[in-house]
């Protein structure tokens, strides 16, 4: 697994099982788990609540140990001080000395990691200027929103410039603005040159920030690769169709052809799969002398792949890529 340029995690069949209670019932949070994080790319580590992310992202912080399986970072392993020189983190629940303001809270993370004097000093003030809280330098975290002390945990993941950053669902909780402002972040670090990794619950964030993802469901892999990929991968063959002034006859032969049919007043929504349904749908309007409003291709989504997989998590019980 040494591979030091292009691969910056690596995990090999990692695999974590929590015991539980009394009698100690065994909860698999993490069940065979391989994949790779490239160098430089940003790279979204999805699923549902309750999946496996964190869990993961633990062990590859060294925070928590698998139960089996191997991962590496830059090539050595979790926990070698090599690896944790490179490695910032953000967790999921951050916890902020309410009391510091944000220079101090991050001048408290530049000591652990041996910043002192006019060095630290220069690092505060990038960082707050990269995360766009220099405005708010000597507020006291308590009186932050959440997004502002979002955007401070993050800075402190970065305290160490690190070549890894890894951010536990850094979008959860935000508004769409709070979510905007962590995404461009997250751009401005692959553009200096980073990678990141973070995991989400939310599709959309992911689609339009990653250069690769992996969807995992309890606990294992279901994909794994590069957005356009995966979205095509997910792909229906859909197709919407709004029409004005179907008679109740027609209706009813729309309803045999399509997926679903949904009635507003007058006009009629249908969805439809296959091209020769789509060609017979317009037969039928033809014919009833209707008027086609619109017919769009459904846009297909990372959602689509997730949907499909969860549905079929749900019927088999077992997940295989
Ligand atoms: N310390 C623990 N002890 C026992 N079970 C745990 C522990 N941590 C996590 N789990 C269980 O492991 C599974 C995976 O949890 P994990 O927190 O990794 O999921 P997640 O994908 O991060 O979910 P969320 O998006 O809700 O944070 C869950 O069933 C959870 O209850």
């Amino acid at each position: 697994m040494q591979n030091e340029t292009k691969h910056v995690v690596q995990t090999e069949a990692l695999r974590k099982v929590f015991r539980v209670g009394f009698w100690g019932r065994r909860v698999v949070a993490v069940e065979g788990l391989s994949l790779e994080v490239r160098k430089g790319e940003v790279f979204g580590f999805l699923g549902p609540n309750g999946a496996g992310k964190t869990t993961t992202l633990k062990m590859l912080m060294g925070l928590i140990y698998p139960t089996s399986g191997d991962a590496q970072l830059f090539g050595h392993p979790v926990g070698d001080p090599n690896a944790k020189a490179k490695l910032g983190f953000l967790p999921e629940s951050p916890y902020f000395y309410d009391y510091l303001t944000s220079r101090e809270f991050l001048a408290f993370y530049g000591h652990l990691f041996g910043l002192w004097g006019a060095t630290l000093n220069k690092r505060v003030d990038e960082l707050l200027e990269l995360v766009g809280m220099t405005h708010a330098c000597d507020l006291q975290l308590r009186k932050f929103s959440k997004g502002m002390l979002q955007r401070v945990g993050i800075a402190q993941a970065l305290i160490n410039d690190p070549e890894l950053v890894i951010l536990d669902e850094p979008m959860s909780g935000l508004d769409p603005i709070g979510r905007k402002e962590v995404r461009d972040l997250i751009l401005r670090l692959k553009e200096a040159g980073k990678t990141v990794m973070f995991s989400s619950h939310i599709l959309h964030d992911a689609e339009m920030l990653c250069d690769r993802v992996a969807m995992i469901m309890k606990g294992k892999l279901v994909a794994c690769g590069e957005v356009a990929d995966l979205i095509e991968r997910g792909a229906t063959q859909e197709v919407e169709m709004v029409v004005d002034r179907l008679s109740s006859g027609g209706i009813e032969q729309l309803r045999s052809l399509a997926t679903k049919v949904v009635l507003h007043g007058e006009r009629v929504l249908a969805v439809l799969n296959a091209q020769r349904d789509v060609d017979e749908a317009l037969d039928v309007l033809r014919a009833n002398r209707a008027k086609l409003v619109s017919l769009v291709p459904h846009k297909a989504s990372l959602e689509d792949l997730f949907v499909k997989e969860a549905h079929r998590v749900q019927q088999v019980g077992e997940v295989h890529v």
